[in-house]
């Protein structure tokens, strides 16, 4: 096991194989990682960088078969073979056979020191039969390791036959002479410079080729933007409580999503052009699902389901006009038509996704924000269940003093604001809208009639702001946002 090992450096690693083809002219790259006492993949590595050097080099590649130690084999190597750790452990005195059993080694360990004769068991005790021996299983494995070739066939098939070793092809490249063969490369520059192209000695510089299969250099650690790290909390939050998420996959809404399905009149300030942002091309969109389009306009004008409707001429046109939409409860509708749809059944549905709102922008208000939206759909259903949801909900966040104010929203009855205590700002803050969506919403839809179905609304930002201490919601959302807010606020990094 003394073979020769010629450790080189890595350093300058093609130089020093051009040399070594000059005098040799062929060589595999397997044996001469072998010989120079390197990792395969950096030989590898320095043949493929000359291989820029067109003909310098020509390569063939070629498979091998090698003989690699199994973990088991690894282990065998690194601690002795079972065999011989039994015959250590029974000493000059001898052990009790049940003591050996359990040993790791044990088991194995034992068959094999019997069969060698290296001890015997008489009445459960287990003595030595041999005074010395030899690790020799041990040293096979060592040997192979470094790849020496003093294991003779029969030996390696036993190690085999025991897992210890396994064959394994290998890729390798058998390097000889290209037609331009040189020991001495030009210099390759990496960087075309101001400085080459001025003076026009760019003509005559060799390039280096570009590595695009180079990976790139991996980030010390990543950083979540607060708002992310808060939303992943709240889908958390709703997986926790059973909450399946809602597809959000489209900005751009007709108002009949938007306005029409939630029961609110075509007149609403909130479909003003101050409120919403109404999106031009498309202008508008035509398909919807005919029935139920025609029961929402008769439920708007007429009335029905027991409700006196809001008596006037309500027009597809303006239905069909598209909007940036402008909550995420348009999702809700869709969502909750398509549940009437396929047959209800009871659905805690969740969506956290951008909103678009036509306001003035301050500290507090950006043009589009994000909503966390929850709904519930289930029998005898009422507002006290909707309490408790909430209670349960912002327990989860840490917030616990909440007060809920009544409100108006034209697709929920009763309606209320969430308010939470905010310690720092020593006031009670919105933190959300919330609701039993209205029979004139549902029923049209097709849900059956005893089924009550609860909403509620969330911006993402707001508790973001508290929890981070952030003051305008421009730091937290937008072109200007500082990365130094997500760089230094531990609670952004993701550490490996
Ligand atoms: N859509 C409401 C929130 C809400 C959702 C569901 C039910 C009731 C209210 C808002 O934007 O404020």
């Amino acid at each position: 096991m003394t073979a020769e090992t010629d450790v080189r450096s890595t350093e300058n690693l093609p130089q020093q194989i051009l040399d070594f083809l000059q005098e040799s002219n062929e060589f595999n790259s397997i044996q001469l990682a072998q010989q120079w006492n390197l990792d395969h993949q950096k030989v590898i590595g320095a043949i493929k960088s000359l291989l820029a050097n067109e003909g310098v080099l020509t390569t063939k590649d070629v498979t091998e078969k090698r003989l690699e130690l199994t973990n088991e084999g690894v282990q065998f190597a690194n601690e002795g073979s079972p065999e011989y750790l039994v015959f250590e452990f029974v000493g000059t005195d001898g052990a009790a056979q049940a003591d050996i059993q359990k040993k790791p080694f044990g088991k194995i360990g034992m068959a094999k020191a019997m069969q060698f004769k290296w001890v015997s068991v008489d009445k459960g005790r287990v003595v030595r039969q041999a005074t010395e021996v030899t690790d020799s299983t041990r040293k096979q494995l060592e040997s192979l390791r470094i790849g020496s070739s003093d294991v003779s066939e029969n030996e390696k098939k036993e190690l085999k036959k025991r897992k210890l070793i396994s064959e394994v092809n290998i890729k390798a490249l058998v390097v000889s002479k290209g037609t331009s063969f040189t020991t001495s490369l030009a210099k390759q520059e990496a960087d075309l410079t101001p400085e080459m192209i001025a003076s026009g000695s760019w003509k005559d510089m060799q390039f280096k080729k570009y590595n695009f299969d180079s990976l790139g250099v991996v980030p010390s650690s990543g950083h979540l933007h607060p708002l992310m790290k808060v939303r992943s909390e709240f889908r958390q939050i709703f997986f926790s409580m059973g909450f399946s998420e809602m597809a959000t996959n489209r900005y751009v809404e007709s108002s009949f999503w938007n306005f029409d399905a939630l029961f609110q009149p075509q007149q609403h300030p909130a479909r003003d052009a101050h409120d919403t942002f109404f999106v031009s091309d498309p202008a508008i969109s035509t398909k919807f699902p005919e029935d139920y389009l025609e029961r929402v306009k008769t439920v708007h004008s007429k009335g029905g389901y027991g409700s006196a409707g809001y008596n006037y001429d309500w027009k597809i046109e303006e239905a069909q006009k598209n909007v940036l939409r402008t909550h995420t409860t348009a999702v809700s509708a869709r969502q909750l038509y398509q549940l009437a749809q396929e047959g209800f059944r009871p659905s805690k549905l969740f969506s956290i996704d951008r909103v678009f709102r036509n306001e003035t922008l301050d500290a507090t208000h950006l043009a589009e924000f994000h909503q966390v939206e929850g709904v519930i759909a289930e029998k005898n259903l009422s507002l006290a269940h909707l309490i408790g949801i909430f209670t349960e909900f912002f327990k989860k966040l840490g917030i616990t003093n909440l007060r809920f104010k009544p409100t108006y929203n034209p697709y929920t009855e009763p309606s209320m604001e969430i308010f939470a205590y905010h310690q720092g700002l020593t006031k009670w803050v919105e933190i959300g809208n919330s609701g039993m969506f209205r029979p004139e919403m549902l029923l049209p839809m097709g849900l059956p009639a005893d089924v009550n179905v609860a909403g509620y609304g969330l911006s993402l930002e707001r508790p973001t702001m508290i929890k981070y201490g952030i003051n305008n919601i421009r730091d937290l959302f937008g072109s200007k946002i500082d990365l130094n807010v997500v760089y230094n606020n531990p609670i952004c990094r993701l550490d490996k």
